[in-house]
């Protein structure tokens, strides 16, 4: 049996570098504006701010991600950082959602 395998060569100059790296930025651009939609969804399902920030889902959340980073081969303390950022500003969202569905 014939298995294809796609071996991506490595860059060679940093323009090249960049150019990996914006095509990277721009799918995860796309997938968080996905993320963003449900973040949003998420608050009408709550009662209040606590609710809003849910620590035991975010400590979860963190636990799974860190995980998944390491059978990846990212850095399990580069993703826990990350999702932690990404979070913080999504709770951020949420919160002014929140308070908008409330009025
Ligand atoms: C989206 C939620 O709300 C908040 C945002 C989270 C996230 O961005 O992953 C996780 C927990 C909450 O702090 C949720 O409760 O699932």
């Amino acid at each position: 049996m014939m298995i294809a395998v796609t071996v991506t060569p490595p860059p060679t100059s940093l323009a090249e570098v960049r150019a990996r790296i914006d095509a990277i930025d721009s799918d995860l651009v796309r997938l968080l504006a996905r993320r963003q939609d449900l973040v949003r969804a998420a608050a009408a399902f709550k009662s209040d701010d606590q609710a809003v920030r849910a620590p035991d889902r975010v400590a979860r959340v963190i636990a799974s991600v860190r995980e998944r980073a390491s059978a990846e081969g990212l850095d399990p303390a580069v993703a826990e950082a990350v999702w932690r950022a990404m979070i913080g500003a999504f709770i951020e969202l949420e919160l002014a959602e929140h308070a908008t569905n409330r009025d």
